[in-house]
């Protein structure tokens, strides 16, 4: 059977799952969602000309004054009248220009005698210390486009733009699944022929930074009826991830199982190291990841194929990983007929891939912060050369 390209896997993946329904939420909730549909402004942003600055609004053109004070606008207060000649407007930071005003004199540069302003220093050029009305955006102006991303100052936006609440994509839920005869929960004691199940606290970790809901279904062993009943039962949820039973021992049966179920077989295997027994389908209405058990193969394919399909599902209008260009600190050997994705950290000197590339070597995973991407049939990259890398948690 011939290995899939990893870009070619993740646009079939995108395509099988569906974007969930739009909820409206009060922008206090929206951090960490994508948008459903594009925001336009709903006023102008600033309303009017406001000052930058505290000091005196003046006209540029009579410079050097000096000029009477004649009112005093401040934010929030009440609109000033129109400065007739000769007359300045005592003003405050985000206060509305007097009409007629057109430029802020700043207090630390005016001296102020017998209600008269005299400037210090040489003149101020028309439009000094003003921001402008609607310069930063205009009423009706489109300002965040569907699946945009809300962090901080998106939301900033939106609410400078008028917005109480956000249309935003649903949080997919998420079951996870984890196969092994060999596993036991977390903490629990390790006899002989047994290890603590890690992926499916790693899998929680890594999707907790993301706006989705996780159940987790537990240990199933590695039994064809109890893999088949778990798999039905996680169809409940949007995504059904397992991990383990992918490859294609005697014990491996998650393929089977799904099968068993009443899945639909997107794909199964991947040109890419870690990685490559993982398989994606459907399941009634429920998208499913089997990913490798190996952790890092887990940890990998997760990065590229989980994360991305619950941003996508979410709403996110650019679900891929972050890709960057890095330079090497030291050499790497010619890749494979797969793509590599090595585990590696940044130096002051450039990037280091972690000395162990196994796919079961979790401290060696531990210790990197990015994914060199290698693609197959790479030549030997020596120090000082450019590579691609994807940050981990960005
Ligand atoms: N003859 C072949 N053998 C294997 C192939 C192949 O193509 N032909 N592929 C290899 C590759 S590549 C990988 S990756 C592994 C993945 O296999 P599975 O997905 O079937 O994983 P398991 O066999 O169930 O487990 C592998 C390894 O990981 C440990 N594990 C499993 N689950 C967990 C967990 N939740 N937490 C911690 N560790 C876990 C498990 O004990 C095994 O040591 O297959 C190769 N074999
Ligand atoms: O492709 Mo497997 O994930 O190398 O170990």
């Amino acid at each position: 059977m011939s290995l899939l390209p990893v870009a070619e896997a993740q646009a079939r993946l995108l395509a099988l799952g569906p974007r969930l329904p739009a909820e409206e939420l009060p922008v206090s909730a929206c951090a960490g969602r994508w948008l459903a549909r594009n925001i336009l402004s709903l006023r102008d942003q600033p309303w009017a000309d406001l000052s930058a600055m505290d000091g005196y609004a003046i006209r540029a053109a009579e410079w050097p004054g000096p000029w009477r004070v004649t009112a005093e606008s401040t934010a929030g207060g009440a609109l000033p009248p129109s400065l007739a000649p000769g007359e300045s407007c005592r003003i405050f930071t985000g206060a509305p220009l007097p009409p007629g005003a057109d430029t802020i004199l700043i207090q630390e540069d005016a001296d102020l005698s017998n209600g008269l302003v005299h400037p210090r220093g040489p003149a101020l050029p028309r439009g000094r210390n003003v921001r402008p009305a609607a310069s930063d955006f205009r009423n009706n102006q489109l300002l965040l486009n569907s699946g945009a991303a809300l962090g901080p100052a998106q939301i900033a936006l939106a609410v400078l733009a008028g917005h109480g609440a956000l249309p935003v994509g649903t949080r997919p839920r998420i079951a996870l699944l984890s196969t092994g005869n060999e596993l036991v929960p977390p903490g629990a004691p390790t006899p002989p022929g047994h290890l603590p199940c890690s992926n499916a606290p790693m899998l929680a970790a890594m999707l907790g930074a993301l706006s989705c809901s996780i159940l987790d279904i537990g240990i199933i062993p590695d039994d064809l009826d109890a893999m088949t009943r778990a798999l039905e039962d996680a169809s409940q949820a949007d995504i059904m991830v397992s991990t383990g039973g992918a490859s294609v021992g005697d014990h491996d049966l998650v393929r089977p199982a799904f099968a068993a179920a009443g899945g639909d077989l997107e794909f199964w295997k991947i040109r890419m190291r870690p990685g490559k027994p993982l398989m994606a389908g459907r399941l009634r209405d429920a998208i499913f990841l089997g990913l490798p058990g190996n952790p890092v193969s887990a940890f990998v394919t997760a990065t590229l194929f989980l994360l991305p399909l619950v941003r996508h599902m979410a709403g996110a209008a650019d679900p891929l990983p972050r890709i960057a260009s890095a330079t090497l600190a030291a050499p790497l050997p010619a890749s494979g007929e797969r793509d590599d994705y090595l585990r590696a950290f940044h130096t002051d000197d450039g990037m280091i891939a972690v000395t162990s590339q196994d796919s079961a070597a979790t401290a060696a995973m531990a210790q990197a912060d990015s994914l060199i991407l290698r693609p197959a049939g790479s030549p030997p990259a020596a120090a000082g050369d450019q590579v691609t890398v994807l940050p981990l948690n960005s």
